[in-house]
């Protein structure tokens, strides 16, 4: 390097330079750059005693996920280098819209013959622009995962996600991204269905990781995040930081996050490294998780979306067509049209704007309160709340006292109270609103804006709103209708099509009991129990990390 002089064209920064520098290209030494470093940017302006056309660059430090400094392989080569990764917004080459593109920006420093102090050198700029870029997270009230010394995360990876190509992808696109951002991580590789649960519920070290990283569909991170809420100290397991990266056929989490961070929609490939790069920007964000009720089953936790009817069945239908990937749904939609169906049953939800709990926090600060009762006051069996709009319920141990029969809350169950919802052998709260039509063709709670990567099904909806994006059909819509509200929900502009039979409500629980003898429900695209079913949300319970 030589010695340092003024930076050139100090009008084109939007903040001072703090850093300025002389080096060689990297496998040029007869190119020289001057390398400029703001508060906000990386400047290369290319140094030549003839004018060269656009030879400066400027790369925002918002769009760079590392730095690093080494020597280079020859040892009597004194010099050092120092690279920088960043995925800035380009515009696509051949369509419309930005994605993230990957820009590699390395340096040569020769400056001396001493290798020490070349290496020094290149490792003050690696900090410096390490640094800068981790001063530009948009700051939360959260941890930010690029300031913690050390970045530990545990990464699983579903192998037959999708078309079967997550391992592959893990190889050749996240390997990579996180060795540029100086991530440590560890791979686990699912072997066979609920192996990631029985992990992360069993076995896993929560001081040991700083992140999960679930690399699959949605149904991977539905395993994780029941697993740790099936913990004793679920309280702090499901504080644990999660990320997705898109896997699997309809990753909807996965293009909800990239849809939270303000990008325009992108191919499947894109997305992943658009994630990728979220990932590695490592900022936490909380996420709103839905407790969900089945007649007989122990409750589970949902964080997408509840669905009965229409979209249900196209979801399980299409599964055979997965080899096709996202474009599955397209497909499934299509063959399901073709024999529209209506689905029977009663549906019942409590109104975002009268919820009396609405302003509580996610209601996880205590266990399960163990001295709630419910006394009976007939002989059925039929437990009646004590005086408590917010009452508990779940599934509750029959116990007796020498009052008679006591439904007793069972011994410290994991998991946050859900508040809102009474037993399902109960009869909804009067405050709740019961749907006056009984025929549908589809019932869809979303959480998240996307039910598939290019079904933008709750446009309005954020990570941690704290509300349950109800949406459902009545009976007596044409396929042409059905047709057109699917393909206005690919740009999410359903909600304007006036369909006539489509409502969408912002609810904090609802109930569906089923009256057609067979059928589909959906919880996160998982099949679950057929059944009567309930649901309430638990605001900003988990932690995502969204960039
Ligand atoms: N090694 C494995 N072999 C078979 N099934 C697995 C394995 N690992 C996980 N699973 C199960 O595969 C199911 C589907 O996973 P996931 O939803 O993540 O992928 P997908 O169905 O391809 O994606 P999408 O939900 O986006 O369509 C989950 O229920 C998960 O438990």
């Amino acid at each position: 390097m030589e010695p340092r002089r003024a930076p050139p064209d100090r009008d084109i920064h939007t903040s001072p330079v703090t850093l300025y520098g002389e080096f060689t290209a990297i496998g040029n030494r007869k190119v020289r750059y001057g390398v400029s470093l703001t508060e906000k940017e990386l400047i290369i302006q290319r140094l030549s005693s003839a004018p060269v056309p656009r030879n400066k660059v400027l790369l925002s430090l918002k769009d760079c996920v590392g730095s690093r400094a080494y020597r280079g392989e020859d040892n009597t080569d004194s010099a050092a280098y120092f690279t920088a990764y960043f995925y800035p917004l380009r515009k696509r080459w051949m369509s419309s819209g930005t994605s993230r593109q990957r820009v590699e920006q390395g340096f040569r420093l020769s400056a001396l013959q001493d290798p020490g102090y070349n290496l020094e050198e290149a490792e003050k700029w690696a900090r410096a622009v390490r640094e800068r870029s981790a001063r530009q997270q948009y700051q939360r009230d959260e941890v930010v995962m690029s300031e913690l010394p050390r970045r530990r995360m545990m990464l699983l990876v579903n192998p037959q996600s999708g078309k079967g190509q997550a391992l592959s992808l893990y190889n050749s696109q996240i390997q990579k991204m996180l060795h540029e951002a100086d991530v440590l991580h560890t791979l686990v590789i699912t072997e066979r269905q609920n192996h990631a649960r029985e992990l992360v519920r069993d076995k896993l070290d929560l001081a040991q990781w700083d992140a999960l990283v679930i690399m699959s569909g949605d149904g991977l991170l539905f395993e994780v995040i029941n697993g740790l809420l099936e913990r004793p100290d679920w309280e702090e397991a499901i504080r644990m930081p999660l990320a997705i990266l898109p896997g699997g056929s309809g990753n909807a989490l996965a293009a909800s996050v990239h849809h939270y961070s303000g990008s325009t929609p992108v191919s499947s490939e894109e997305l992943l490294t658009s994630c990728g790069f979220l990932l590695c920007k490592g900022l936490v964000s909380r996420m709103d998780l839905v407790s969900v009720h089945l007649i007989s089953g122990p409750r589970v936790f949902s964080f997408l979306s509840l669905a009965w009817g229409f979209v249900a069945d196209v979801d399980i239908e299409s599964e055979k067509y997965r080899h096709v990937g996202a474009a599955r749904f397209t497909v499934g939609t299509l063959v399901r049209l073709a024999s529209l169906r209506v689905y029977r049953g009663r549906l019942a939800y409590l109104p975002a704007s009268l919820d009396k709990c609405k302003d509580q926090p996610n209601q996880t600060s205590s266990l399960w309160p163990a001295s709630k009762m419910y006394s009976f006051s007939n002989d059925n069996g039929c437990p009646i709340p004590e005086q408590n709009s917010c009452h508990s319920n779940n599934s509750v141990k029959v116990t007796r006292s020498e009052n008679g029969l006591h439904r007793n809350i069972p011994q410290n169950p994991p998991g946050p109270q859900d508040s809102l919802l009474p037993p399902l052998d109960q009869p909804v709260p009067s405050n709740w609103v019961v749907v006056p039509e009984e025929d549908f063709v589809l019932v869809l709670a979303m959480y998240q804006s996307h039910l598939a990567e290019d079904l933008l099904a709750a446009p309005d909806s954020a990570l941690d709103d704290g509300l349950i994006h109800l949406f459902y059909v009545k009976a007596g819509t044409s396929r042409a209708a059905l047709l057109r509200l699917f393909l206005a929900m690919e740009k999410g502009a359903h909600l304007t099509t006036n369909c006539q039979h489509l409502v969408h409500a912002k609810v904090r629980a609802l109930r569906l009991e089923p009256h057609s003898p067979k059928g589909i429900i959906t919880v996160d695209g998982e099949v679950v129990e057929y059944g009567p079913v309930q649901a309430q949300v638990h605001r900003g319970l988990a932690r995502l990390i969204t960039g």
